[in-house]
């Protein structure tokens, strides 16, 4: 397969292939307007939540250049979009994703520009930078992201996962750090994230070296997913429940917890003590304490009282 698909991308290296634009497909009625993006299609299927569906079905939601770019673009948006507390992010058709398209991608890994070994370098160590970005801002954006998976997750969908703060995915699912099997070390995330997200540093190294699949029930037994759904179906109506929880409740509270976890996750305890006292510093001054309080001794949920936009 992978041989084949070397194959057929090798008359096409230094040639820009444009994918076409995809028609819109959403959860539910209640979309926010048509998505500008080729590869990614972007809907508002409940108040306050954002679904990013993966959006190249014909090819197994392989990752062109066109998706490396968008998710950027797409990320930096949700950041900054008020009406949007939470972000579910999943894939159309037959798999999650089918990780890094081999065949748009190869011109840019295979032949890289420079007129020597320096500068060739230097624009490989940019491109690569540029590539982890397109996952980092996944994590940097202040609003929570819950990835369905189904089907199969391979490499470059590892590294998207990793860098989502809740996991779940279907029965048939099934991850693969497939990156060796191509003959890289994977340089978007999966070796800098998959061990702060799974327990044993043994299973990620046996994964990481050897490219075995993991399934969906030991993806759960190791922490990789905290949900398993018998099918999609199943599956979007309980991230779409799931975001609705966080939806609800204050953003201040919600986007202060998610950045500190992740603080935490890169520094001592005392440095995270540290961060969070200087956060909360500010931010227990939010009106949005007292509504929450005041909902709790009237004995109302949460999520009854109105906070404002962030
Ligand atoms: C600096 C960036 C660093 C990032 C690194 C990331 C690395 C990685 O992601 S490594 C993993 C790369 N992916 C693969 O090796 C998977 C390759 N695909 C497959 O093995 C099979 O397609 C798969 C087992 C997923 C599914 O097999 P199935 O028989 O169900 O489908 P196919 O007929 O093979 O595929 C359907 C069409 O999709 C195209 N396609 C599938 N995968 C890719 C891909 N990775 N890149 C580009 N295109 C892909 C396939 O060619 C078929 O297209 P068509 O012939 O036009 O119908």
């Amino acid at each position: 397969m992978l041989s084949a698909l070397f194959r057929s991308a090798l008359p096409k290296y230094g040639r820009v292939v444009l994918p076409a634009r995809v028609s819109i497909r959403t959860m539910s009625s209640s979309d926010g307007p048509a998505s500008p993006y080729a590869t990614l299609a972007v809907s508002r299927p409940a108040e306050s939540v954002t679904h990013v569906e993966l959006h190249r079905p014909k090819k197994l939601n392989a990752m062109n250049k066109a998706f490396w770019r968008e998710m950027v673009e797409c990320f930096n948006e949700i950041a900054d979009d008020q009406d949007c507390r939470v972000v579910v992010v999943s894939g159309a058709g037959k798999m999650f994703t089918a990780g890094i398209d081999l065949m748009d991608m190869a011109g840019d890994m295979l032949q890289p520009e420079g007129d020597d070994t320096a500068r060739i370098s230097w624009n490989v160590r940019k491109l690569i930078a540029r590539y982890q970005e397109t996952f980092s801002v996944i994590e940097k954006c202040p609003k929570p992201v819950v990835v369905a998976v189904h089907g199969a997750c391979i490499g470059g969908g590892v590294d998207l996962i990793t860098a989502c703060d809740i996991r779940l995915c279907t029965q048939d699912a099934w991850f693969q750090v497939k990156e060796v099997d191509i003959g890289l070390a994977a340089d978007v995330g999966t070796l800098q994230r998959l061990p702060k997200v799974i327990g044993s540093r043994s299973l990620v190294n046996e994964l990481a070296l050897t490219a075995r699949k993991m399934y969906a029930d030991e993806a759960k037994s190791s922490g990789l997913v905290s949900r398993v759904f018998p099918d999609k179906e199943a599956m979007m109506a309980g991230a779409l429940e799931m975001a609705g929880e966080m939806a609800a409740r204050s953003p201040v509270a919600v986007q202060g917890t998610k950045l500190n976890l992740l603080y935490s996750r890169d520094h001592s305890v005392a440095e995270g003590l540290d961060y969070m006292a200087t956060w909360n510093m500010s931010m227990l001054q939010t009106q949005d304490v007292m509504k929450a309080a005041q909902a709790a001794m009237e004995k109302r949920s949460p999520k009854e009282a109105l906070f404002s936009k962030l």
